[in-house]
């Protein structure tokens, strides 16, 4: 069996939806299992709203738009009375119950924001039983067991292996359809995986499926040495060993999400990266090979905020110290990206999450003298050639610069 994952773009429009449908009826009626993510930009939209309720602001026309989005959608994919109409009102009146629920900011959070791929599925799923598909709709919250880590989900995986062993008997005839991004806690709460999550999703199904391989489709040829967004000469890899493949999503190359490797390199499942909009062009196979002279690559990793502790009475930075910040760190379940030290002072850089940072910053205040810059982009070049290290050495606005023999990393402003 295999595993096929479809992207917010990919799913952004009716067009985009009738696509997907043929991608999924030129492959297989059966033994396919395919996850979806939210339409278009649903996720950005969701959270907006939940940051509206949580300040007790309204977030309905938030939410209106987002149903008129839909609904606009639907009308070209579904006759007038076609019953997805009322499956989908009926899960935007839920999500606007959830919305105006009491909790803690990233629980209510992500019992919103997990709709988008709610509602994704049933459309998707409604579309493919119309052109005659035999399509299983899969609530993946009945498969994928989480902790309550809200917003990052960790996977229980005896429990989401024990739920996925009952899926072939249905695979046997159907292609199922089901969400990417979301789990559920055992006390039956939702929860999602982590922003850009639909990806590890489609790993989890398909180690535990022992599938043949993952296939995520999106809108760029392949895995490329960079955004083509930010470098248009980037090349497209034809393939690439799963360890690359892992240190480059961990820098911050967002095509894949960083979870997604470890699960299919550990079951030796094949992961492709194709084009939606020209499904011919062979794409990016990752999976365990070895390849020699890989050309310099280069990401970009936005949103970063650095942050410098410095001891304030002339002792210099000591293990004691290393390990309150450390510390500190874990327990907020942050994870550095580079770290620097100097005799009386350690800094490091992180993705910034407001209100982990301003806690973290406090709990750091405690012990040290501490500044902070946001708004920073870590510039990671692995398997640098002169040129290339030259070009991002010499960036204006560098806070910090470090280079080993293979990898040169840039904080600049
Ligand atoms: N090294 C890279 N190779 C290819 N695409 C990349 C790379 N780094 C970043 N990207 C970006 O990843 C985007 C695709 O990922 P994403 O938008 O998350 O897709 P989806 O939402 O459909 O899953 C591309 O449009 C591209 O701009
Ligand atoms: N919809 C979620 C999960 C996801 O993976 O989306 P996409 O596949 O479109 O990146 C998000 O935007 O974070």
């Amino acid at each position: 069996m295999e595993v096929f994952k479809f992207g917010g773009a990919s799913l952004k429009d009716a067009a985009g939806i009738r696509n997907v449908a043929n991608i999924v009826a030129s492959k297989a009626a059966s033994n396919l299992l395919v996850v979806v993510s939210a339409m278009g930009k649903t996720t950005n939209a969701l959270e907006r709203a939940v940051a509206l309720a949580q300040k007790n602001q309204d977030p309905s026309s938030e939410l209106d738009s987002l149903h008129d989005y839909h609904l606009q959608v639907m009308r070209e994919l579904f006759t007038e009375n076609h019953p997805v109409f009322a499956a989908v009102d009926a899960l935007f009146t839920s999500l606007r119950k959830e919305l105006n629920s009491p909790g803690e900011y990233d629980q209510v959070y992500d019992q919103v924001v997990s709709g988008g791929e709610v509602i994704s599925s049933v459309v998707v799923h409604h579309y493919l039983l119309s052109q005659s598909c035999p399509a299983h709709w899969l609530d993946a919250r009945t498969c994928i067991a989480t902790d309550r880590t809200f917003r990052e989900g960790k996977i229980d995986w005896p429990r989401t292996e024990g739920n996925i062993a009952n899926l072939p008997p249905i695979l046997a005839d159907h292609v199922i359809i089901t969400q990417g991004f979301i789990g559920r806690s055992s006390d039956g709460l939702t929860l999602t995986l982590g922003r850009e999550g639909s990806d590890f999703s489609a790993a989890i199904f398909a180690s535990c499926l022992h599938a043949a391989a993952v296939t995520i489709w999106k809108d760029v040829p392949g895995v490329m040495n960079a955004d083509p967004k930010r470098l248009p000469a980037a090349v497209v890899f034809e393939e690439l060993p799963f360890q690359e493949a892992a240190e480059m999503t961990y820098y911050g190359a967002n095509v894949i999400h960083p979870k997604t490797i470890k699960p299919l390199a550990n079951a030796n499942i094949p992961l492709l990266v194709k084009n939606f909009t020209d499904p011919s062009l062979p794409g990016t196979r990752i999976h365990a090979c070895k390849i020699e002279n890989l050309p310099p690559l280069i990401v970009f990793k936005e949103n970063q905020c650095l942050v410098s502790c410095r001891v304030t009475d002339y002792t210099f930075i000591n293990e004691q110290q290393l390990s309150l910040i450390f510390n500190a760190l874990s327990e907020l379940d942050l994870r550095v990206n580079v770290i620097q030290n100097s005799a009386i002072s350690f800094s490091f850089c992180l993705d910034f999450r407001e209100s982990k940072i301003l806690s973290l910053i406090r709990k750091l205040q405690e012990h040290f003298e501490v500044y902070y810059n946001t708004g920073l982009t870590l510039i990671t070049v692995k398997n640098y050639d002169k040129q290339t290290f030259d070009t991002y050495r010499n960036k204006p606005n560098v806070l910090l610069e470090q280079s080993s023999r293979s990898t040169l990393q840039v904080l600049v402003r």
